[in-house]
Protein backbone atom coordinates (compact mmCIF):
# COMPACT_ATOMS: atom_id res chain seq x y z
CA UNK A 1 0.00 0.00 0.00
CA UNK A 2 1.17 3.73 -0.73
CA UNK A 3 3.12 5.20 2.17
CA UNK A 4 1.37 8.39 1.10
CA UNK A 5 -2.26 6.77 2.22
CA UNK A 6 -3.85 8.66 4.86
CA UNK A 7 -4.46 7.64 8.30
CA UNK A 8 -5.84 10.38 10.24
CA UNK A 9 -8.52 8.95 13.19
CA UNK A 10 -10.65 11.95 13.76
CA UNK A 11 -10.43 14.27 17.00
CA UNK A 12 -11.77 12.42 20.00
CA UNK A 13 -14.30 14.66 21.96
CA UNK A 14 -13.73 14.31 25.84
CA UNK A 15 -17.06 15.13 26.38
CA UNK A 16 -18.72 12.62 24.81
CA UNK A 17 -17.25 8.86 24.33
CA UNK A 18 -16.49 7.84 20.87
CA UNK A 19 -19.24 5.38 19.80
CA UNK A 20 -16.43 2.56 18.95
CA UNK A 21 -12.80 3.16 19.64
CA UNK A 22 -11.09 -0.48 18.27
CA UNK A 23 -7.26 -0.77 19.49
CA UNK A 24 -5.18 -3.79 17.36
CA UNK A 25 -8.56 -5.10 16.88
CA UNK A 26 -7.56 -8.10 14.89
CA UNK A 27 -9.79 -11.94 14.37
CA UNK A 28 -8.36 -14.96 13.16
CA UNK A 29 -9.88 -17.54 12.04
CA UNK A 30 -8.87 -20.86 9.65
CA UNK A 31 -5.46 -20.69 10.20
CA UNK A 32 -5.48 -16.30 9.58
CA UNK A 33 -5.90 -12.85 10.32
CA UNK A 34 -9.44 -11.92 8.21
CA UNK A 35 -8.90 -8.59 9.93
CA UNK A 36 -5.48 -6.97 11.16
CA UNK A 37 -4.53 -4.82 13.86
CA UNK A 38 -7.40 -2.27 13.49
CA UNK A 39 -7.34 1.44 14.70
CA UNK A 40 -10.38 3.00 14.75
CA UNK A 41 -12.38 5.70 16.31
CA UNK A 42 -15.97 7.18 15.51
CA UNK A 43 -17.07 10.34 17.11
CA UNK A 44 -20.66 9.63 18.53
CA UNK A 45 -23.28 11.44 16.55
CA UNK A 46 -20.95 11.03 13.54
CA UNK A 47 -21.88 9.59 9.96
CA UNK A 48 -18.79 6.84 8.89
CA UNK A 49 -18.07 4.67 5.96
CA UNK A 50 -16.20 1.81 6.06
CA UNK A 51 -15.40 0.85 2.23
CA UNK A 52 -13.31 -2.03 0.80
CA UNK A 53 -13.73 -5.06 -2.22
CA UNK A 54 -15.01 -7.68 -1.67
CA UNK A 55 -13.24 -9.86 1.12
CA UNK A 56 -11.39 -7.55 2.72
CA UNK A 57 -13.22 -7.48 6.02
CA UNK A 58 -16.15 -5.10 6.10
CA UNK A 59 -18.53 -7.79 7.26
CA UNK A 60 -16.28 -9.00 10.10
CA UNK A 61 -15.25 -5.74 11.33
CA UNK A 62 -19.58 -5.25 11.82
CA UNK A 63 -19.95 -8.66 13.17
CA UNK A 64 -17.47 -7.43 15.85
CA UNK A 65 -19.02 -4.52 16.23
CA UNK A 66 -21.92 -5.60 16.63
CA UNK A 67 -21.00 -8.59 19.11
CA UNK A 68 -21.33 -11.40 17.03
CA UNK A 69 -17.64 -11.94 16.89
CA UNK A 70 -15.47 -12.02 19.21
CA UNK A 71 -11.92 -10.41 18.20
CA UNK A 72 -8.96 -12.46 18.52
CA UNK A 73 -6.53 -9.33 19.78
CA UNK A 74 -6.86 -6.32 20.67
CA UNK A 75 -9.34 -3.61 22.09
CA UNK A 76 -12.20 -2.95 21.79
CA UNK A 77 -15.03 -0.30 23.13
CA UNK A 78 -18.64 0.63 21.89
CA UNK A 79 -20.31 3.14 22.84
CA UNK A 80 -18.19 4.08 26.26
CA UNK A 81 -18.73 0.08 26.96
CA UNK A 82 -15.43 -2.16 27.11
CA UNK A 83 -15.78 -5.39 25.54
CA UNK A 84 -15.05 -8.08 27.73
CA UNK A 85 -16.42 -6.06 30.52
CA UNK A 86 -19.82 -5.63 29.18
CA UNK A 87 -22.98 -7.50 29.16
CA UNK A 88 -23.53 -7.70 25.38
CA UNK A 89 -27.25 -8.82 25.33
CA UNK A 90 -27.74 -5.33 27.12
CA UNK A 91 -25.16 -3.29 24.81
CA UNK A 92 -27.60 -4.62 21.83
CA UNK A 93 -30.20 -2.65 22.88
CA UNK A 94 -28.53 0.32 21.97
CA UNK A 95 -27.38 -0.56 18.41
CA UNK A 96 -29.05 -2.14 15.49
CA UNK A 97 -27.57 -3.34 12.18
CA UNK A 98 -29.34 -3.54 8.89
CA UNK A 99 -28.59 -6.03 6.29
CA UNK A 100 -30.78 -6.23 2.96
CA UNK A 101 -30.85 -10.09 4.28
CA UNK A 102 -30.30 -10.33 7.72
CA UNK A 103 -30.60 -13.67 10.12
CA UNK A 104 -34.07 -12.97 11.19
CA UNK A 105 -36.33 -11.82 7.98
CA UNK A 106 -39.45 -10.11 8.81
CA UNK A 107 -43.05 -11.77 8.69
CA UNK A 108 -43.12 -11.81 4.98
CA UNK A 109 -47.24 -11.16 5.48
CA UNK A 110 -47.07 -8.33 8.08
CA UNK A 111 -47.35 -5.07 6.67
CA UNK A 112 -44.87 -2.70 6.69
CA UNK A 113 -46.65 -0.92 9.30
CA UNK A 114 -46.32 -3.98 11.44
CA UNK A 115 -42.75 -4.79 10.26
CA UNK A 116 -41.46 -1.42 11.61
CA UNK A 117 -43.57 -1.79 14.77
CA UNK A 118 -41.82 -4.75 15.41
CA UNK A 119 -38.77 -2.58 15.83
CA UNK A 120 -39.77 -1.43 19.66
CA UNK A 121 -39.83 -5.41 20.42
CA UNK A 122 -36.52 -6.64 19.11
CA UNK A 123 -38.75 -9.57 17.78
CA UNK A 124 -39.33 -10.91 14.15
CA UNK A 125 -43.56 -11.08 14.81
CA UNK A 126 -45.55 -8.84 17.19
CA UNK A 127 -45.81 -10.23 20.06
CA UNK A 128 -45.39 -6.90 22.52
CA UNK A 129 -48.37 -4.01 23.46
CA UNK A 130 -48.20 -1.55 20.96
CA UNK A 131 -49.15 2.18 22.77
CA UNK A 132 -49.98 4.67 20.54
CA UNK A 133 -46.37 6.22 21.21
CA UNK A 134 -45.35 3.14 19.47
CA UNK A 135 -47.46 3.33 16.66
CA UNK A 136 -47.35 7.26 15.63
CA UNK A 137 -43.24 6.86 15.89
CA UNK A 138 -43.99 4.05 13.08
CA UNK A 139 -45.71 6.30 11.10
CA UNK A 140 -43.78 9.27 11.32
CA UNK A 141 -40.17 6.86 10.50
CA UNK A 142 -42.32 5.50 8.02
CA UNK A 143 -42.84 8.41 6.04
CA UNK A 144 -39.68 9.72 7.06
CA UNK A 145 -38.13 7.01 4.54
CA UNK A 146 -40.65 7.73 2.13
CA UNK A 147 -42.92 4.67 2.56
CA UNK A 148 -45.92 6.47 3.50
CA UNK A 149 -48.04 4.69 0.12
CA UNK A 150 -47.08 1.42 1.13
CA UNK A 151 -48.00 1.37 5.16
CA UNK A 152 -50.37 -1.88 4.37
CA UNK A 153 -48.51 -3.46 1.76
CA UNK A 154 -47.47 -6.75 2.71
CA UNK A 155 -43.82 -6.78 3.30
CA UNK A 156 -43.12 -9.77 0.70
CA UNK A 157 -45.10 -7.26 -2.08
CA UNK A 158 -42.45 -4.34 -1.32
CA UNK A 159 -39.09 -3.65 -3.47
CA UNK A 160 -35.95 -4.64 -2.41
CA UNK A 161 -35.38 -0.69 -1.80
CA UNK A 162 -38.25 -0.34 -0.11
CA UNK A 163 -37.44 -2.95 2.34
CA UNK A 164 -34.88 -2.18 3.36
CA UNK A 165 -36.14 1.43 3.88
CA UNK A 166 -38.77 -0.35 5.86
CA UNK A 167 -35.84 -1.93 8.08
CA UNK A 168 -34.05 1.26 8.43
CA UNK A 169 -37.59 2.60 9.72
CA UNK A 170 -37.81 -0.51 12.27
CA UNK A 171 -34.14 -0.23 13.25
CA UNK A 172 -34.82 3.58 14.46
CA UNK A 173 -37.90 3.31 16.63
CA UNK A 174 -36.33 2.47 19.23
CA UNK A 175 -34.00 5.35 19.24
CA UNK A 176 -30.45 3.28 18.95
CA UNK A 177 -27.68 5.10 19.45
CA UNK A 178 -25.54 3.34 16.98
CA UNK A 179 -27.01 2.05 13.26
CA UNK A 180 -24.92 -0.14 11.34
CA UNK A 181 -25.82 -0.44 7.98
CA UNK A 182 -24.58 -3.62 5.79
CA UNK A 183 -24.59 -3.08 2.44
CA UNK A 184 -27.88 -1.29 2.50
CA UNK A 185 -28.06 -0.65 -1.46
CA UNK A 186 -26.75 -3.77 -2.12
CA UNK A 187 -28.74 -5.10 -5.56
CA UNK A 188 -30.81 -1.89 -5.79
CA UNK A 189 -31.03 0.02 -8.74
CA UNK A 190 -30.47 3.68 -9.44
CA UNK A 191 -33.68 5.07 -8.23
CA UNK A 192 -33.90 2.72 -5.35
CA UNK A 193 -30.03 3.27 -4.41
CA UNK A 194 -30.65 6.95 -4.38
CA UNK A 195 -33.50 6.93 -2.33
CA UNK A 196 -31.69 4.28 0.01
CA UNK A 197 -29.25 7.29 0.37
CA UNK A 198 -31.52 9.87 0.37
CA UNK A 199 -32.72 8.25 3.50
CA UNK A 200 -29.32 8.36 5.70
CA UNK A 201 -28.64 11.42 4.58
CA UNK A 202 -32.32 12.20 6.33
CA UNK A 203 -31.21 11.07 9.58
CA UNK A 204 -28.79 13.43 9.78
CA UNK A 205 -31.08 16.25 8.53
CA UNK A 206 -33.69 15.54 11.34
CA UNK A 207 -33.69 16.01 14.68
CA UNK A 208 -30.83 15.95 17.72
CA UNK A 209 -31.38 12.51 18.47
CA UNK A 210 -29.74 10.93 15.25
CA UNK A 211 -27.50 7.81 16.01
CA UNK A 212 -23.61 7.43 14.86
CA UNK A 213 -24.17 5.30 11.52
CA UNK A 214 -21.76 3.20 10.75
CA UNK A 215 -22.51 2.49 6.81
CA UNK A 216 -20.21 -0.30 4.84
CA UNK A 217 -20.27 -0.69 1.07
CA UNK A 218 -18.14 -1.78 -1.95
CA UNK A 219 -19.03 1.52 -3.91
CA UNK A 220 -17.89 5.12 -3.28
CA UNK A 221 -21.00 6.32 -5.07
CA UNK A 222 -23.07 4.72 -2.21
CA UNK A 223 -21.85 7.43 0.29
CA UNK A 224 -23.96 10.01 1.20
CA UNK A 225 -22.78 13.33 1.68
CA UNK A 226 -23.21 13.16 5.32
CA UNK A 227 -20.25 10.76 5.43
CA UNK A 228 -17.55 12.55 7.45
CA UNK A 229 -14.62 9.81 7.65
CA UNK A 230 -14.04 6.89 5.61
CA UNK A 231 -12.02 3.62 6.46
CA UNK A 232 -11.18 1.93 3.43
CA UNK A 233 -9.53 -2.02 4.21
CA UNK A 234 -8.12 -4.38 1.75
CA UNK A 235 -7.48 -7.24 3.06
CA UNK A 236 -8.54 -7.12 6.14
CA UNK A 237 -5.92 -4.09 7.11
CA UNK A 238 -6.75 -0.90 7.60
CA UNK A 239 -5.29 0.69 4.15
CA UNK A 240 -6.16 4.37 4.92
CA UNK A 241 -8.93 6.33 6.85
CA UNK A 242 -10.00 10.14 7.18
CA UNK A 243 -11.80 12.53 5.65
CA UNK A 244 -13.26 11.73 2.03
CA UNK A 245 -11.53 14.04 0.29
CA UNK A 246 -8.17 12.71 1.74
CA UNK A 247 -8.83 9.33 1.27
CA UNK A 248 -11.08 8.65 -2.08
CA UNK A 249 -7.99 9.35 -3.93
CA UNK A 250 -7.81 7.83 -7.24
CA UNK A 251 -4.33 6.58 -6.58
CA UNK A 252 -4.96 4.53 -3.61
CA UNK A 253 -8.59 3.49 -4.70
CA UNK A 254 -6.51 2.20 -7.69
CA UNK A 255 -4.33 -0.10 -5.55
CA UNK A 256 -7.08 -1.04 -3.23
CA UNK A 257 -9.43 -2.40 -6.13
CA UNK A 258 -7.18 -3.50 -7.70
CA UNK A 259 -8.09 -1.84 -11.03
CA UNK A 260 -6.80 1.88 -12.48
CA UNK A 261 -9.92 4.49 -11.73
CA UNK A 262 -10.43 7.86 -11.42
CA UNK A 263 -12.14 9.66 -9.03
CA UNK A 264 -14.83 12.72 -9.65
CA UNK A 265 -15.81 14.39 -6.74
CA UNK A 266 -19.32 16.02 -7.47
CA UNK A 267 -21.55 18.51 -4.52
CA UNK A 268 -20.13 15.83 -1.71
CA UNK A 269 -20.22 12.77 -3.83
CA UNK A 270 -18.07 11.02 -5.20
CA UNK A 271 -17.76 8.70 -8.48
CA UNK A 272 -15.53 6.14 -9.62
CA UNK A 273 -14.59 5.91 -13.42
CA UNK A 274 -12.33 2.90 -14.73
CA UNK A 275 -9.35 4.25 -16.66
CA UNK A 276 -9.40 3.83 -20.44
CA UNK A 277 -7.61 0.91 -21.24
CA UNK A 278 -7.87 -0.82 -18.20
CA UNK A 279 -9.66 -3.72 -19.45
CA UNK A 280 -6.54 -4.88 -21.23
CA UNK A 281 -4.18 -4.78 -18.02
CA UNK A 282 -7.29 -6.59 -16.03
CA UNK A 283 -7.68 -9.28 -18.70
CA UNK A 284 -3.97 -10.30 -18.82
CA UNK A 285 -2.39 -13.34 -17.37
CA UNK A 286 -0.56 -12.89 -14.23
N1 LIG B 1 -16.09 -17.13 10.27
C1 LIG B 1 -15.13 -17.10 9.35
N2 LIG B 1 -14.19 -18.07 9.31
C2 LIG B 1 -13.21 -18.04 8.39
N3 LIG B 1 -13.07 -17.10 7.44
C3 LIG B 1 -13.98 -16.12 7.43
C4 LIG B 1 -15.05 -16.06 8.37
N4 LIG B 1 -15.79 -14.96 8.09
C5 LIG B 1 -15.21 -14.36 7.03
N5 LIG B 1 -14.12 -15.05 6.64
C6 LIG B 1 -13.22 -14.70 5.53
O1 LIG B 1 -12.69 -13.43 5.86
C7 LIG B 1 -12.54 -12.62 4.69
C8 LIG B 1 -13.27 -11.32 4.88
O2 LIG B 1 -14.67 -11.59 4.84
P1 LIG B 1 -15.76 -10.47 5.03
O3 LIG B 1 -17.09 -11.12 4.78
O4 LIG B 1 -15.56 -9.77 6.29
O5 LIG B 1 -15.40 -9.49 3.84
P2 LIG B 1 -16.29 -8.34 3.17
O6 LIG B 1 -15.38 -7.19 2.93
O7 LIG B 1 -17.50 -8.10 3.99
O8 LIG B 1 -16.66 -9.04 1.80
P3 LIG B 1 -17.95 -8.79 0.85
O9 LIG B 1 -17.84 -7.39 0.39
O10 LIG B 1 -17.75 -9.78 -0.24
O11 LIG B 1 -19.17 -9.07 1.68
C9 LIG B 1 -13.03 -13.46 3.53
O12 LIG B 1 -11.93 -14.05 2.89
C10 LIG B 1 -13.91 -14.50 4.20
O13 LIG B 1 -13.91 -15.71 3.47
Amino acid sequence: MDNNAPNHAPAENPASPPAIRARGVGVYRNGRWILKNVDWTVPSGSCVAVLGPNGSGKSTLTRVISGYMWPTDGELSVLGERFGSVNLHELRESLRLVQPTGLAEPDSEATAFEVALTGAFGTVGLYGQVTDAIRSEAERLLATVGLRSVFNTPYQNLSSGERIRCLIARAMIRKPRLLLLDEPTSGLDLLAREQVLATIQSLFQNGSERPTVVLITHHLEELPPAVSHVLVLDEGAVAAQGAPEDVLRSDLLSAVYRCPLQVVQSEGRYYSRVSPGAWDSLLAES
